[in-house]
């Protein structure tokens, strides 16, 4: 019998876009009004589409970019193959990722060749996928497994913010300062979408105004998880303080202090359970941090721990290891977000709530955005990804992209819009 052609690769398109992003406040500064992302399809012989969707910072578009044509030819139920062709044609050039920018490096962990690699193959392995589980009328999720839940919750994603960036009118969320601020923009995420958990991103103001600002969620919801963020700006004093503080009140503190001897330190000390998008981002990083005892909890993340599947590999390891899994998330939107949700509804031991940036986001590159409900968004059994593309909204983007000289995302650079002086914060900042 011949080879099927219906999974080979027809063609691979890479379309850069920016969105809209609000004043969102973090340890190196605030998001800019617009933020670049990547949207990947791949077509197949049979006129299956695939999409996937990433960062769309230089390195990675340019990485992207340069792999994307190799792929024609190849067969998308056998995206593992691709590896090899990633590896080979990104090459051994260290720098390729090391000196592209500062940009929001310092927020998720180390940066070099392999997680560039890994980061690259997940766009166009959640892209297979999705293709090839629309060739044979399965989910994505089946592809890995199968779900074991019918919905997947997230939690709400509280930031500090500003009213407006700077010369734009109000948004509809309001500024966001202090502890009545935060409660009041819970109260708005709990409203709209049901979120059962909630996550303050910290390492904005001093520890204690955001332990004040915790304490003011705790009292507003008394029985809802809340978790703490400061992305390391902490020393591992700092942490331990503030983890003695909350003893009883978070669910878990994340990455408190940078490192895994600061993170390990302040977990022996404290018993406060520690989760982690930062010191733990890497297969390689795994054996020490874990054999410190330094993270509880690691959020896993498949547009850089190498896609889908590895996320699942992720999950074996820490549940081998008795570590919690949970998942990080950037701003992004509904291509990435259904991705998300079919790994997370394949994973066993997902005991925590998920996060997600998306409802910030107002505009979106699929026709039908998800809902969340209860906090939730419901696991799709329809082919692949269970999307599908607006390619207006995708052409509307792309032209704001090939407007702005906006490349990389520089929550620094934004910053200096209203505050000159601001640079890149060393560590520990507090
Ligand atoms: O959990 C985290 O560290 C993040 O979500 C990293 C992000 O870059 C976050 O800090 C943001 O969006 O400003
Ligand atoms: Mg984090």
């Amino acid at each position: 019998m011949p080879e099927s052609t219906a999974g080979r690769v027809r063609e691979v398109r890479v379309t850069p876009i920016l969105i809209s992003d609000p004043p969102l406040l973090n340890l190196q500064g605030v998001h800019q009004p617009a933020t670049p992302r990547t949207i990947v399809e791949i077509e197949t012989e049979s006129g299956a589409v695939g999409l996937g969707e990433t960062y769309g910072d230089t390195d990675y578009l340019t990485a992207i970019r340069r792999v994307a044509p190799h792929l024609a030819g190849a067969d998308v139920s056998r995206p593992t193959a691709l590896r090899a062709v990633v590896d080979e044609v990104l090459g051994a050039d260290e720098t390729a990722y090391a000196e592209a920018g500062t940009h929001a490096a310092g927020l998720r962990g180390k940066r070099d060749l392999a997680k560039l690699k890994a980061s690259v193959f997940a766009v166009f392995e959640v892209a297979c996928l999705d293709a090839w589980g629309r060739i044979l009328g399965v989910p994505v999720h089946a592809l890995l497994g199968g779900r074991v839940r019918d919905r997947v919750d997230y939690s709400a994603y509280l930031f500090y913010k500003w009213a407006a960036h700077p010369g734009a009118g109000p948004d509809e969320w309001g500024g966001a300062l202090d502890p009545q601020g935060v409660v009041e923009q819970a109260r708005l995420f709990a409203d709209r979408y049901g979120f059962g958990s909630i996550k303050l991103k910290g390492g904005v103001f001093d520890p204690d105004q955001e332990i004040a600002a915790v304490r003011a969620l705790r009292t507003a919801f008394p029985d809802t998880p809340l978790r703490l963020d400061p992305n390391g700006a902490w020393s591992a004093e700092t942490g331990e303080r503030v983890a003695r503080e909350l003893t009883g009140v978070l669910e878990y503190l994340e990455d408190p202090a940078a490192g895994v001897g600061a993170m390990a330190r302040i977990h022996q000390r404290t018993g406060m359970p520690l989760a982690t998008n930062m010191c733990v981002t890497g297969f390689d990083e795994v054996p020490e941090a874990f054999s410190r005892n330094a993270v509880q909890v690691v959020l896993s993340d498949h547009h850089f721990w190498g896609g889908l599947r590895a996320t699942l590999d992720l999950a074996a390891l820490c549940r081998t290891y008795g570590v919690g899994v949970s998942m990080h998330s950037n701003t992004h939107l509904g291509i990435s977000l259904a991705a998300m949700t079919h790994v997370a509804a394949a994973v066993p031991d997902l005991h925590h709530a998920c996060d997600t940036h998306r409802p910030w986001q107002q505009e979106d590159v699929v026709t039908r955005p998800h809902a969340f409900k209860g906090g939730a968004v419901e696991v799709s059994d329809a082919p692949g990804l269970g999307i599908e593309l607006d390619t207006d909204a995708l052409a509307d983007l792309h032209r704001r992209w090939s407007d702005s000289d906006v490349r990389d995302r520089d929550d620094v650079g934004a910053m200096r819009a209203v505050h000159p002086d601001w640079t890149a914060p060393r560590l520990p900042r507090w």
